[in-house]
């Protein structure tokens, strides 16, 4: 017998970088998953596109830290992923979630989705050395959720389509544009606080256009937001042409999704592969997806 969960990536619709000084942030399920295995046996054996190891915490430090958490347990553990990895959309969380999950079930655990969502966010923050709980909580619990509030809002159904630039996001990259927007806004408060709240307004706005699905204002807010994004700093000539190319394809509205410095961009559509295959011709690689209300899920 085995235990498969899979878990989803995320995305933000607004917010980053904001929600590190206590701005509101929204951030979505997407349908792109990692799926883990876990059976009981006499070893401990990782599989994953990295490799298959023993408990390596070089090569597998989420899957080693969760296996340390819950056990430690002689258990076998075999992943497979849609989502790139670095790249912004929350694999490293949907991968901890799913093992958590897995394991939970195979061994009989008996822990709950909020217990498993908090000892996700407690590996994030050990792995990476600090981790907001957006990834592991969104990837738990799916859907549409106002962070950090952690308030699920309304689904969107309209078409996602996510560029990347196949430039790492490496959390090391992540934790040096955090570090340089707090440099630029302690150097400039008084221009980089109003460009904080104003983000946050945003965020605050957006959740009512969530509600309403009111898409085309939606689009609008986040071209806004991804400008204030290139105003901190944290943009990049490959993430705006792909942002261009999906609002020239005709995309509601497109933006940087996650820290920036390279990583991934996301646009809200009626027309998908239009503007997917726009990204494609400006150089990214477009991953077409819905958002999802289901968080981590047994298969
Ligand atoms: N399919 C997978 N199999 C094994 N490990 C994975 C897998 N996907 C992600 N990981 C682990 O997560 C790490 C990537 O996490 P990282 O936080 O750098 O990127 P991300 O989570 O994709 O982006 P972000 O955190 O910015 O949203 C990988 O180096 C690996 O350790
Ligand atoms: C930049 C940031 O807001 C999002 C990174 O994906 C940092 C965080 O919230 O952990
Ligand atoms: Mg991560």
């Amino acid at each position: 017998m085995s235990t498969t969960f899979s878990a989803p990536g995320k995305i933000y619709l607004f917010g980053e970088h904001a929600v590190v000084y206590g701005e509101p942030a929204i951030a979505c399920a997407v349908d792109i998953r990692t799926r883990v295995t876990a059976k009981k046996s006499d070893t401990i054996a990782i599989s994953s596109d990295l490799g298959t190891t023993g408990l390596d915490f070089d090569i597998h430090p989420y899957v080693c830290s969760v296996i340390e958490k819950l056990g430690p347990v002689n258990v076998s553990v075999d992943i497979s992923s849609e989502l790139p990895v670095g790249s912004g959309l929350g694999s490293s969380a949907a991968v901890t979630i799913a093992t958590l999950a897995a394991i939970n079930i195979e061994f009989g655990l008996g822990y709950s989705k909020e217990e498993l969502a908090g000892m996700g966010h407690e590996i994030e923050q050990k792995v990476q050395g600090a981790a907001s709980p957006t990834d592991t909580f969104v990837s738990t619990f799916g859907g549409v959720v106002e962070i950090p509030a952690r308030k699920r809002l309304d689904m969107l159904d309209c078409g996602i389509v996510i560029g990347n630039t196949n430039k790492g996001a490496t959390p090391k990259k992540t934790a040096k544009l955090i570090e340089q927007v707090a440099i630029l806004r302690q150097e400039h408060p008084e221009v980089i606080n109003p460009i904080i709240k104003t983000i946050g307004s945003i965020a605050k706005k957006g959740e009512l256009l969530v509600k309403k699905k009111d898409y085309a204002s939606l689009g609008k807010l986040m071209n806004v937001n991804h400008g204030l994004l290139d105003a901190l700093g944290v943009g990049t000539t490959e993430l705006s042409a792909l942002v261009y190319a999906a609002r020239n394809a005709g995309a509601f509205g497109a933006k940087i999704t996650g820290a920036g410095g390279g990583g991934c961009m996301v646009a809200l559509t009626e027309s998908p592969q239009k503007v997917a295959s726009a990204i494609e011709r400006a150089g990214g690689k477009a991953i077409m997806t819905r958002a999802t209300a289901g968080g981590v899920l047994e298969e």
